[in-house]
């Protein structure tokens, strides 16, 4: 019978040098055995996985009979071929990694570090070279000592590039006393993995810390999903669950936690409660504040409103509807307001409104947005410059405490009489406190936005919290103006919001519905509406920068992951004249189309055009790929045109292409053309509100391609992911 059999090989009892036979003693940590066959290079101490079957000999009894033999690498050799090939010593790609290793084996870092002029001993690299990679490891040294440690614990090479990021040469003291700090400190290690290193270092079920981290591990899994509390009896379950211990092992560490000030414990609306404490923080002081700003006097505006209102409407050359006027009185008179509605109900013509009253009586006044490309809307549709909020609030990387911190705070606040926020849809509940914080009573604070969009991505449910707490003053928008209602795209929006179904392929219209059956089909017909038929139509527009895929999922035929190899394939091809880098499972290529998927403070940005320079790129930025450097190992994106910023490769896992982005990560941006298959997607995320959001992204036109029937469950989907979120009802208790 045909086995396969790992292991060492150990002294070589015989070999015929003219044709390889050998017998060799092989061992594995079961059993040590004789081997024959035909094993050439099989010498003492390489691994090898060996096919064959059991035969006795009339005199040496039984023997392996090898019929096939790979080689293979022991784990230690891999992770150094992996660490070597991860990008970390500039100068090493993956070719020069496994010729490196092949040579020097175990030895190879102990040769870089001591004797360099020896990697010329390689076939393609020279003295010069040799002696540069001697030079760039000398600077990786620890972080190499480091790699080479936690590769044990199956943490890859590009991941412990990470931990060497984050805690230095100490990452081994750390990972050593405490594992689960892996799981709060590390975006990308779970609870799961920790828990493995956990049980290779001995520490027990029950102790403390792996508790502690379950449960903030099980909290953090909730925040993720837009909560900012757990209620108690679920979060002991789910966190039992996890770490496989009774329910009750989690409630009798929750007090404990509580004490330490890592977890708030909260009876809200009758039931028990539990924040990660950051959360409770926030909910609290964004309530206290919304309610002290909201209370305070206000600077008063210099002439009646009704006249200013008139002024604005000549200048403008616009009649407002009642119900705008409304809006633009009522935010002008309370210290907070909430202007709501969906596209085409006017929403950027009463910020337009507001401005020019503004203007008349002399307050001070500021316009942000959540999102960089938000804000740029702002300004070229309203002619008022916006900045971001994180700009408004002056952010800036503190070095010493690694963190992100505002240089506007309750003791250098804001200097504004008026503070309008745009698409306050997408404000998560921390990005509300940081705001809140430096906004002082006696500001009037607006906020716009469409409260039918998906709820922001961070934690916290913002806009529509104060609209239902019915403490703040909000004003719903619903008629769509003359203008807006040529475009089938508004009016489908409405529709659909409305659980009614879209219309669609009307003539000379922007609203399109292809219908195709299988998901291969769509797929294809996806590429080929990028690729070829779009652009022959929209002749001003660029298939690159102005075409949009949606899509409401990662994974799948249909997830951005695939469509994204799938549209880099046909809009981007492997060019020789375009260089590539290759990481983890996906290609960067010159020209990309890429995104930045986590807020990055301190990466730098550079102005080619007045040279100017500053920190940060956001999650959800998208720029194009314009330079590959294989010798210095980095790429270089542009965002906004001219923003250009240079990654690592080791950064790598901070982009993703960005043919086709989630309607999550779209939120907040427009395009011209959005394409969006609609295929049976989880019902949690196939919803009307979903749709609704993808179909607002879209300017010009919006192509569905798919199952129509699909598509009306969309509309007919209207579960609203309930959010457990206590702002709504801290404010209503508050006044
Ligand atoms: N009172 C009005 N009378 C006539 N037209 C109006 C009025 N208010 C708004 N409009 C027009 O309706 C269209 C939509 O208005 P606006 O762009 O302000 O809406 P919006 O809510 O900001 O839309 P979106 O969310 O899509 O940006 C515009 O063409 C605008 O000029």
């Amino acid at each position: 019978m045909t086995e396969i059999k790992n292991g060492v090989i150990g002294d070589i009892i015989f070999r015929n040098k003219e044709n390889g036979y050998t017998i060799a003693v092989v061992e594995n940590e079961e059993e040590t055995f004789t081997a024959v066959g035909y094993l050439p290079f099989a010498d003492a101490g390489r691994c090898y996985e060996l096919t064959g079957s059991w035969k006795t000999h009339p005199s040496y009894g039984e023997q392996f009979e090898v019929s096939e033999a790979k080689e293979t690498m022991p784990a230690s050799l891999k992770g150094m071929e992996e660490f070597l090939a991860s990008g970390a010593v500039k100068g090493i790609g993956r070719k020069t990694a496994i010729l490196i290793v092949a040579k020097f084996g175990m030895d190879s870092l102990r040769i870089m570090e001591e004797e360099p002029q020896r990697l010329a001993e390689i076939d393609g690299i020279g003295p010069k070279k040799a002696a540069s990679i001697g030079e760039a490891f000398q600077e990786k040294r620890a972080l190499a000592q480091v790699s080479m440690f936690f590769q044990q614990f199956d943490i890859s090479a590009s991941c412990a590039l990470r931990l060497y990021r984050e805690y230095g040469e100490a990452a081994i003291d750390i990972v050593s006393e405490n594992p689960y700090q892996l799981v709060s400190d590390m975006y990308g290690i779970g609870f799961k993995k920790a828990d493995a290193i956990a049980e290779k270092l001995g520490i027990d079920r029950n102790d403390e810390f792996r508790i502690q981290s379950g449960v903030k591990f099980t909290l953090n899994y909730y925040v993720g999903e837009g909560h900012t509390y757990v209620p108690k009896k679920l979060l002991c379950e789910k966190a039992g669950q996890l770490m496989d211990v009774a329910t009750e092992t989690v409630y009798e560490n929750l007090v404990g936690m509580a004490f330490e000030g890592l977890i708030q414990i909260e009876n809200l609306e009758g039931q028990e409660v539990v924040f990660l404490m950051a959360y409770y923080l926030a909910e609290q002081n964004v309530c206290r504040r919304l309610g002290a700003v909201n209370q305070a006097s206000l600077k008063p505006i210099q002439a009646d409103l009704d006249t200013l209102i008139q002024i604005t409407e000549n200048e403008k050359g616009i009649q407002l509807s009642d119900n705008q006027k409304f809006a633009v009185k009522s935010s002008l008179i309370n210290g907070i307001s909430v202007i709501t509605g969906g596209p085409g109900t006017g929403k950027t013509t009463i910020i337009n409104a507001i401005m020019n009253i503004l203007d008349h009586s002399g307050l001070n006044t500021a316009i942000a947005a959540p999102t960089g490309r938000a804000a740029k809307r702002i300004t070229e549709t309203s002619g008022y410059y916006a900045s971001t909020i994180h700009r408004l609030l002056e952010y800036y990387y503190s070095e010493g405490e690694d963190l992100m911190r505002f240089g506007k705070t309750e003791e250098n606040p804001l200097d504004y009489d008026v503070i309008i926020i745009d698409e306050a849809s997408m404000i998560d509940i921390l990005l509300m406190n940081g705001l809140m914080n430096a906004v002082v009573p006696g500001t009037r604070l607006i906020f716009v936005g469409d409260s039918d969009q998906l709820p922001s991505v961070g934690a916290g449910n913002v806009l529509r919290d104060m609209i239902d707490s019915e403490v703040i003053y909000a004003v719903k928008l619903t008629e769509i103006f003359r203008q807006a209602k040529e475009s089938l795209i508004v009016v489908n929006a409405h529709r659909i919001n409305k659980g009614e179904y879209p219309e669609f392929n009307e003539r000379d219209k922007d609203f399109f519905f292809l219908q195709k059956n299988g998901e291969k089909d769509m797929l294809e017909t996806v590429k080929d509406l990028c690729a070829r038929r779009l652009p022959a139509y929209f002749t001003d527009c660029d298939a690159m920068k102005d075409m949009q895929v949606l899509t409401p999922v990662r994974k799948g035929l249909l997830g951005s992951l695939n469509l994204n190899k799938e549209l880099q394939a046909v809009l981007n091809p492997p060019d020789p004249q375009l260089a590539e880098q290759k990481y983890g499972e996906r290609v960067f290529r010159v020209k990309d189309k890429v995104m930045q998927i986590k807020n990055n403070y301190q990466m730098n940005w550079k102005r080619l055009d007045d040279f100017t320079e500053g920190q940060g790129v956001f999650n959800g930025d998208v720029g194009f790929i314009s330079q590959i450097d294989k010798e210095f190992n980095e790429i270089v994106v542009v965002f906004d045109e001219n923003k250009f910023v240079t990654y690592d490769v080791t950064q790598l896992d901070e982009l993703e292409l960005a043919y086709a982005v989630t309607v999550h990560k779209s939120q907040g941006s427009e395009f011209p053309i959005v394409i969006m298959p609609v295929s049976w997607f989880p019902p949690v995320l196939a919803t009307k509100n979903l749709l609704y959001t993808a179909v607002t992204r879209g300017k010009q036109a919006v192509v569905l391609v798919g199952s129509m029937n699909k598509m009306y469950a969309m509309v007919d989907n209207n579960r609203i992911m309930d959010r457990y979120t206590g702002l709504s009802f801290r404010l209503r208790n508050l006044l």
